[in-house]
């Protein structure tokens, strides 16, 4: 039997006549981790706020550990990192993470922490001394210093170099090996395809796909051919997405041998043909293409 950690059951939440979640069914069960990818404003964040207990849903149900996310008992173990964070900048680096466990029965110890996320040496450091990558790389780590059982991360590395998104990533990885569950939010989709091994799309407050990054990239198709044609081919089966650009053609499709024989018995006329995997970005933008959150009529 799956523990679910948090879900949420048909939630809607409005704000202001704007429907930013429309009937969203999501259950993370324990030990998964879970990208959460959208366009801006397609109500990822509004998710977060109501499995954490922020929010409220305007109708349907939210719970974390089984129970309600606005519960004292459960929300000790779950860790957040909202999008911007901010740390009081004449502490030093080990005193707010020594700060933050006092809040816990069993906290990691100080080293551990500071190791995990790259940075050893600068306990001593007021907060307000590191850089921001070093800075961004503390508000995650703070997520963990009361070891929780799931943690909720909304753009855990927007903002950082390569390095340092890199030395984020082991630390997330090192979480889950060790049992731990995670729901992270990403724009970026080399994220999500190095950490989750489960995909939910949302776009417009709905989630438009939940599977793994092959099973999304094989909803809207894994291939695109590319070519040249001076005149723009038929409408061939098959084809989940196409693109134009002067005499450039790119469609997207989950049958790129059968595409191609079509496009050749078509007649239509091109060259430079080219057949490429399609990426997660592909299969994404083809999902979320043309949402916004919906207006309710009223
Ligand atoms: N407090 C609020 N008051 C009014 N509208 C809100 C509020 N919070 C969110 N919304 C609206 O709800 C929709 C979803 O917003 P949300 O922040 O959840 O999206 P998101 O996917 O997290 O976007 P981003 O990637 O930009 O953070 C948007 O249209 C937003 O304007």
């Amino acid at each position: 039997m799956t523990t679910h950690h948090a879900r949420a059951l048909s939630a809607t939440r409005d704000f202001d006549g704007v429907r930013a979640l429309d009937a969203v069914d999501l259950d993370v069960g324990a030990g998964q981790l879970v990208g959460l990818l959208g366009p801006n404003g397609a109500g990822k964040t509004t998710l977060l706020n109501l499995l954490t207990g922020l929010r409220r849903p305007t109708s349907g149900r939210v719970e974390l550990f089984g129970g309600d996310p606005r519960e004292a008992g459960n929300r000790r173990r779950l860790g957040v990192t909202p999008q911007q964070t901010g740390v009081p900048e004449t502490l030093r680096v080990g005193e707010i993470v020594d700060f933050v466990g006092r809040h816990y029965a069993n906290p990691a110890p100080v080293g551990d922490v500071l190791e995990r996320f790259g940075l050893e040496g600068l306990e001593r450091r007021q907060s307000g001394g590191l850089s921001g990558g070093q800075q961004r790389r503390l508000a995650v780590a703070l997520t963990f210093v009361g070891r929780p059982d799931l943690v909720v991360l909304d753009e855990p590395t927007a903002g950082l170099d390569v390095e340092a998104r890199h030395v984020l990533w082991e630390a997330l990885r090192e979480y889950h090996r060790e049992g731990g569950t995670m729901l992270l939010t990403s724009h970026y989709m080399e994220e999500v395809e190095a950490l989750a091994q489960r995909v939910v799309v949302i776009g417009g407050g709905r989630v438009l796909a939940d599977g793994d990054p092959d099973d999304i990239r094989a909803r809207v198709g894994t291939h695109t051919v590319g070519f040249r044609a001076e005149t723009p081919p038929p409408d061939l089966p098959g084809i989940t997405r196409r693109e134009h650009d002067g005499n450039r053609v790119r469609l997207l499709t989950g049958d790129s041998d059968r595409l191609v024989r079509d496009l050749v018995a078509s007649g239509t006329e091109f060259h430079d043909l080219e057949v490429t995997t399609a990426s997660l970005e592909e299969a994404f933008m083809s999902l979320t293409s043309g949402d916004e959150p919906t207006r309710r009529e009223s």
